[in-house]
């Protein structure tokens, strides 16, 4: 079996290059992948600006009791077009531009006016209160693909003037959930049957990385319906079974994938849960099979799935946060598997929970991060810090 970082690895290595794109309007963009680099021609602020209310003076000729005579007003998006001579004060407003000649603007509060003279009070601060012409960004500036659109991103694209972008296309993720005992959430099921659940934490862990997750109807365990379903998934650009993945009798999804003429990268990994995973190619398509298990399924689609979605719109930076945080409490010794447990992180300390059943759901909501114990991990004292992945 291999071990996990080198299983993300082969996984990533799956898709097949620079992925499809799209031009969008800037407010369709949030949560997108910037696929090509935008560039702007201005420089913000475009001007040297005003940074506070106050008045614009030369800095040579300013001092306590110093007296000026108020020649204009400069308001935001409307400058005074002058040029400040000796002695001239202009009343400026933020974001206003400074007039030509002035290299200070002095708060309202450091001033006493009457009529049109100012006079400098004994509370002067040290200003200049000016932003210089390109101080956020230059022209010429570019922000660089691949980069994930937040909402600050959005924000400085706008001050950039660019009015649509070229972003990653979002890839169509197929989620297939097999095997007889399964109904759709809302159906009647047989005394025998439960009802599917982690193909609705996939979807929207899909769709969180950027992707559309587009849940298929379930497939029975029949090789012939697992077939047709399996071949219709290689439309998509991510392929996706959950269950099926072991050794049992009608666990099939290997086989019928291997009829297909599916290119297998790897099968088991040293994980716990999660331990029966495939992941190959369904044609030209990215093909992963997940485990079952709900907890095993999420788990392996956090590790595997998302990033897999990340690296399909080209995102370098792929692989799941991973932070250190300090055990409550202390745990024992890990096996030949890296166990990720189900653990609450709170003020920096990671607590696991008792109960770790691969089949929890309950346990999985009330987790907030996946403690990572390596394989052959020694026995850990509370306190000592430990990787944690937030879900
Ligand atoms: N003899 C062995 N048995 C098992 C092994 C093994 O190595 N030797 N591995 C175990 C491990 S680990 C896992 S994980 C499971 C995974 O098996 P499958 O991927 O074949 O999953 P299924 O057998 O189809 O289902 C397992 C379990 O999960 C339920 N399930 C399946 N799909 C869903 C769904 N979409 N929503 C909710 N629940 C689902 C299913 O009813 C089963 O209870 O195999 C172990 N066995
Ligand atoms: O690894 Mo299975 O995923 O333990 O339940």
């Amino acid at each position: 079996m291999i071990g996990v970082e080198e299983a993300q690895a082969l996984c990533l290595a799956l898709i097949p290059g620079a992925p499809g794109v799209e031009t969008v309007p800037l407010v369709q963009a949030a949560g997108r992948v910037l696929a090509r680099s935008a560039a702007t021609g201005r420089a913000q602020p475009p001007f040297a600006s005003a940074a506070m209310d106050g008045y614009a003076v030369r800095d040579a000729e300013l001092a306590i009791g110093a007296r000026f005579t108020v020649v204009g007003e400069s308001a935001a998006g409307h400058g005074w077009d002058g040029r400040l001579a000796p002695g001239q004060a202009v009343r400026i407003f933020t974001g206003a531009p400074v007039p030509e000649g002035a290299d200070h603007v002095v708060i309202q509060e450091d001033v006493a006016r009457d009529g049109d003279r100012i006079t400098i009070q004994p509370n002067l601060g040290s200003g200049p209160n000016i932003r210089v012409a390109g101080v956020d960004f230059p022209a010429g500036f570019t922000l660089e693909a691949p980069r994930r659109l937040g909402p600050a991103d959005l924000a400085l694209l706008a001050a950039m003037n660019v009015a649509e972008v070229t972003v990653a296309r979002r890839p169509r993720v197929a989620l297939l959930a097999t095997g007889d005992e399964l109904v759709m959430p809302g159906e009647a099921p047989g005394p025998d049957q439960i009802i599917a659940s982690n193909v609705f934490a996939l979807k929207a862990m899909v769709d969180a990385a950027g992707g559309k997750g587009v849940i298929l109807p379930i497939a029975p365990d029949r090789e012939d319906a697992l077939e047709a379903a399996m071949a219709e998934m290689a439309k998509a650009d991510i392929a996706v079974t959950i269950g099926g993945a072991s050794v049992g009798d009608y666990d099939l999804v290997g086989k019928v994938g291997t009829g297909l003429g599916m290119e297998r990268a790897f099968y088991k990994i040293a994980m716990r849960p999660g331990k029966p995973l495939i992941a190959g190619r369904l044609g030209a398509v990215p093909y992963l099979g997940l485990p079952g298990n709900p907890v095993s399924a999420i788990v392996t689609g956090h590790l595997f799935l998302s990033p897999l979605v990340r690296r399909w719109q080209g995102l370098t930076e792929a692989l799941p946060t991973r932070l250190l945080a300090r055990l409550a409490q202390d745990v024992g010794p890990t096996g030949p598997r890296t166990h990720y447990m189900r653990a609450v992180l709170k003020d920096g300390v990671v607590t696991p929970f008792a109960e770790q059943d691969s089949s929890l759901l309950r346990v999985l909501s009330e987790a907030n991060v996946l403690l990572e114990r390596p394989l052959g991990d020694r026995p850990r004292k509370a306190g000592e810090e430990v990787p944690v992945l937030p879900l």
